[in-house]
């Protein structure tokens, strides 16, 4: 039997999947967690993949392992491949300012054309959580840093790196759905296969004589992982939301909704989108394909905090949410706590609405915190099918998916039904499948047996949506 593992390393934790080669069935699970904050030292994240390798029971007889995870976030190395300060993540705003400069300049000055060209340029305009944006917020805020960058890496490039023994920067790999999120790569470019763009990153960072990783090929080995008793080959991994359409098999139509730290509406196509309002990014996915998706920084913590407001676990807050009526009784959650991305709005606040005498109930409070939540994805999916997108389907998967009240209240807010996977680690899946994949050779991955999956369904409330859209704009910005 053949055991092949995949790898998320995420916001919150890393998990480690080994799964059947030929089937995907899981063999073995491990999970161990990240530091919080928006800035990580890698070595944190190299700590807690090892922990939970040997939670999941080693890697001594897997042939293949690929590596998932969180996009965007700047790893930095000098010319010795040493890291040169904390990544900073997806969810660190502090580059906002840095995004706006960089749309300015790209239109001279006119921000509508700023826009659109970067989203001509790489599918993307301009966020504070694109790396690029990171690049030019070093720049400017530590000079010193900024001169020593040898090399650039995203999470997953740098951990496969490390499960190669690398030491050469010249040896750092990516994949192209990873890729696409950097800002300075344009995924439709050589006929889809993708090509960096050094004079955006010299925008960014005032140079462009600087590392960056091998871009493989969708089943391309990146090399062997060094430690293992018989080495296991290295698949060259994939952005978390590529990974997890691969383990879903999305296909046409077919819309991911993602809830873990990030909240992902997301899709594959088979053209390139730029939509220059920035609200739906241009990524690329694992297949060679591409990955419209909105995301918003404000999902599975949103619901932590209120539970923990509340007092209660995710058990108590889904039992309290689901004894409040549909609009919470006229409560509405804007769920910026972090600050927000779709829409961009990083300064932006959270706020509870509309309470009364009446309403002012930790049922509503619990309500309309889901609500919230899938009100704002509901927007980004909105915004995903302004680009051309017919839904068919909507799956909805990442931690917060294992919520009764999250499953029970997504179709009254959406309007549709949602398939629920049995709870799994989609991220971590995908990438063993990619790995079962690398093994197989091949166009197209194995195909695997689907896991079991439910359908939610229930009346629309569309005053749900309609009183969120008029709240929404009502928030304060942090100081
Ligand atoms: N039953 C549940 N109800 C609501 N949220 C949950 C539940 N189980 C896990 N979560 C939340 O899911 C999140 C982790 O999801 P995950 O998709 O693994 O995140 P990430 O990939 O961003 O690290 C945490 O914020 C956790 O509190
Ligand atoms: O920023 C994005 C995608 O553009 C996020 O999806 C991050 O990749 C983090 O994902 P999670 O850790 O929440 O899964």
């Amino acid at each position: 039997m053949t055991l092949v593992a995949g790898i998320d390393s995420s916001t919150q934790s890393v998990k480690v999947v080994v799964r059947q080669a030929g089937t995907g069935a899981l063999a073995r699970f491990g999970q161990a967690p990240h530091p919080d904050g928006t800035e990580v030292d890698p070595a944190a994240w190299w700590d807690a993949l090892g922990a939970a390798i040997g939670i999941a029971g080693g890697l001594d007889d897997v042939a293949a392992v690929a590596v998932g995870g969180q996009q965007h976030g700047m790893v930095a190395l000098d010319a010795a491949g040493e890291v040169i300060r904390p990544a900073l993540l997806w969810n660190d705003t502090r580059s906002a300012a840095a995004a706006e400069d960089l749309i300015d300049e790209l239109g001279d000055g006119d921000r509508a054309a700023g826009a659109a060209a970067w989203a001509s340029a790489v599918g993307t305009v301009p966020v504070a959580s694109l790396t690029i944006t990171k690049l030019r917020w070093l720049r400017d805020a530590e000079p010193e840093h900024a001169a020593r960058v040898a090399a650039l890496a995203l999470p997953h490039d740098w951990l496969t790196w490390k499960l190669s023994g690398g030491t050469d920067v010249e040896e750092l790999t990516t994949d192209r759905s990873d890729a696409s999120g950097t800002g300075y790569f344009d995924a439709s470019a050589d006929g889809g296969a993708g090509a960096y763009r050094p004079d955006l990153l010299a925008r960014a960072l005032g140079r462009d004589d600087v590392v960056l990783p091998r871009v493989l090929a969708p089943a391309e080995r990146a090399g062997t992982a060094e430690g293992a008793s018989s080495p296991a080959v290295l698949g060259p991994g994939a952005g978390d939301n590529a990974a997890a359409a691969l383990a879903l098999g999305l296909g046409p139509g077919d819309v991911a909704l993602s809830v873990g730290t990030s909240g992902v509406v997301s899709a594959v196509v088979d053209h390139p989108v730029a939509d220059p309002t920035g609200l739906v990014a241009g990524f690329a996915d694992a297949t060679g394909r591409y990955l419209p998706l909105a995301v918003t920084l404000n999902a599975s913590q949103v619901l932590d905090r209120v539970a923990g407001l509340l007092g209660v676990d995710h058990g108590g807050l889904a039992e309290l949410a689901l004894a409040a009526s549909p609009g919470a009784g006229g409560l509405v959650c804007v769920p910026y706590l972090a600050g927000e991305r779709t829409p961009n709005k990083p300064l932006a606040t959270g706020a509870f609405h509309g309470l009364t005498l009446g309403n002012a109930t930790r049922e509503n409070l619990a309500r309309a915190a889901f609500e919230g939540v899938l009100c704002s994805l509901a927007d980004g999916l909105d915004a995903v099918r302004t680009q051309g997108l017919d839904v068919a389907s909507i799956q909805l998967v990442g931690g917060a998916a294992r919520s009764r009240a999250l499953t029970a209240i997504a179709p009254t807010v959406l309007g549709r039904p949602v398939v629920v996977p049995q709870p799994s680690e989609f991220v971590a899946d995908g990438a063993a499948r990619q790995a079962a994949w690398v093994l197989a050779g091949g166009e197209a991955p194995p195909e695997w047996t689907a896991s079991r999956s439910r359908t939610y369904e229930a009346a629309q409330a569309p005053e749900v949506r309609e009183r969120y859209a008029r709240a929404r704009e009502l928030t304060v910005e942090r100081s």
